[in-house]
């Protein structure tokens, strides 16, 4: 992918208290989420908002791909289901939610759907969830590891469906997968986990939140059993809220840097794990306001470390563990074990990152321990992590010289993050960065 911006990206240095408002995009699991529901809806819908983003391309060319019409509106992504077509190849370049919510989809096509992806995709744990299909009748071809990327699903025009058993430790994505397609199989879907954790259970709970919405039926009253009734998925206008978890280096950076950051658009109920923000930053030292739909993050420059079971939101635990980098007291990250499996191995990506710069940050089975240490400056890689990249420009916020390598890779959920960055610093926010195409 092409940058407009130098690799490695020199992360600006803020010289003073941070005062901005700025206005997030559309959440790239929320997006995602309507964009395959409104494909296999009875009718067509408009989505508001909808993030336009690396994740979101690829989850709407492989839509059309199926047959689906997914059109960028002025303001808004029109999407006109059709019959769902095999014979396609879907990219899912290092989007999880392409590549977990997909294959169910494509179980439904009328032909073989090839999956594949990139480089740094094709080790990203898929097993559990191809072994559910398999169970489900649904025949499933591996290319290379079994239990990876690339591999065929053989659609047949219909899946069976019935009762299922899961193991979503290594990913809630599975089990969201496997929901949101499951009013399509005939007999509907009892989904049972049974892995030892169950992470990001906000995300699940957002699958069935969007479900229900497009009036499908969904029994989550037993813990880790979802049953979904067969039936039809209504088209729907909706409006994508902001992407909480793109807020959080924002946010944090008026803990950084000192002063506030505003937030608009913050919803007062959310399904975003992103929603545990104010909480988080506030036990590690800010002061966190909703008035109305802004939030108000503001900080003094002083950090707390904290111990936080991040379980329910290992999404947001880059950011979390850049901010411990930098606070004056001990932190301990738990509950993530998983991220081993995300983008990058996020957990060995965080502790060479920080340890590079001069910090301490050590691995556990299941987390981090960053015991703060002076930073300096040097060369912050991202592994093709959108979040490493965030992350290391909160960092080089207090450390100058902080050099951040392929600060493109934001791509993946946030196109604009340099020039919100630069906003942010500036105090204002960039015309045109928000909307339906930002
Ligand atoms: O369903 C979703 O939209 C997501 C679920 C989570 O995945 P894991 O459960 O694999 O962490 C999260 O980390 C990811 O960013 C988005
Ligand atoms: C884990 C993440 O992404 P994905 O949807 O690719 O799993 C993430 O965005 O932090």
């Amino acid at each position: 992918m092409t940058s407009l911006h130098a690799d490695p990206w020199s992360a600006p240095v803020a010289d003073g208290p941070i005062d901005a408002t700025v206005a997030v995009p559309g959440s790239k699991s929320l997006s995602n989420r309507y964009l395959v529901l409104a494909a296999l809806a009875d009718g067509p819908s408009t989505l508001r908002s909808l993030l336009v983003s690396r994740d979101t391309r690829l989850m709407a060319d492989a839509l059309r791909a199926l047959g689906v019409g997914v059109e960028l509106g002025d303001d808004a992504v029109h999407v006109t289901p059709g019959e769902l077509r095999g014979a396609v190849t879907v990219d899912c370049g290092l989007a999880g939610t392409v590549m977990r919510f997909l294959p169910p989809v494509a179980a439904l096509a009328d032909g073989p759907v090839r999956f594949t992806g990139d480089a740094e995709a094709l080790v990203r744990p898929m097993g559990p969830l191809l072994r559910a299909l398999r169970a489900l009748d649904v025949r499933v071809d591996d290319e290379g590891e079994p239990g990876h990327l690339p591999f065929t699903v053989h659609g047949r025009g219909t899946v069976r469906g019935g009762s299922v058993d899961v193991d979503a430790s290594g990913s809630s994505q599975f089990v969201s997968g496997l929901l949101l397609a499951a009013a399509r199989f005939d007999q509907g879907l009892t989904l049972r986990h049974t892995g030892p954790t169950l992470p990001s259970l906000p995300h699940i709970e957002m699958t069935v939140d969007v479900m229900r919405a497009a009036g499908v039926v969904v029994d989550d009253s037993r813990p880790e059993i979802w049953h979904v009734e067969p039936g039809t998925v209504a088209g729907r206008d909706v409006q994508v809220e902001p992407d909480l978890s793109n807020a959080a280096p924002f946010l944090c950076a008026a803990m950084v840097a000192g002063g506030s950051v505003r937030v608009p658009g913050w919803p007062a109920r959310t399904t975003q794990p992103g929603g545990l923000l104010p909480g988080i930053l506030t036990r590690m030292g800010a002061s966190a306001t909703l008035d109305g739909d802004v939030l108000t993050v503001t900080g003094t420059g002083e950090v707390r470390g904290v111990d936080l079971d991040l379980r329910a939101a290992g999404e947001l635990a880059p950011t979390i563990a850049a901010l411990a980098a930098l606070a004056d007291s001990p932190t301990r990250l738990r509950g993530i074990a998983h991220l081993r499996g995300h983008e990058t191995d996020r957990l060995a990506a965080l502790a060479a990152e920080i340890t590079r710069l001069g910090g301490q940050a050590e691995q556990t089975s299941d987390g981090l321990v960053i015991t703060p240490r002076p930073l300096h400056g040097g060369t912050w890689r991202t592994y093709a992590d959108h979040r490493m990249a965030t992350a290391g420009a909160l960092v080089g916020l207090r450390v100058p010289g902080v050099a951040v390598e392929d600060v493109a890779t934001t791509a993946k959920t946030l196109p604009g993050f340099v020039d919100l960055w630069a906003g942010m610093l500036a105090g204002t926010t960039p015309a045109g960065a928000t909307g339906p195409t930002a």
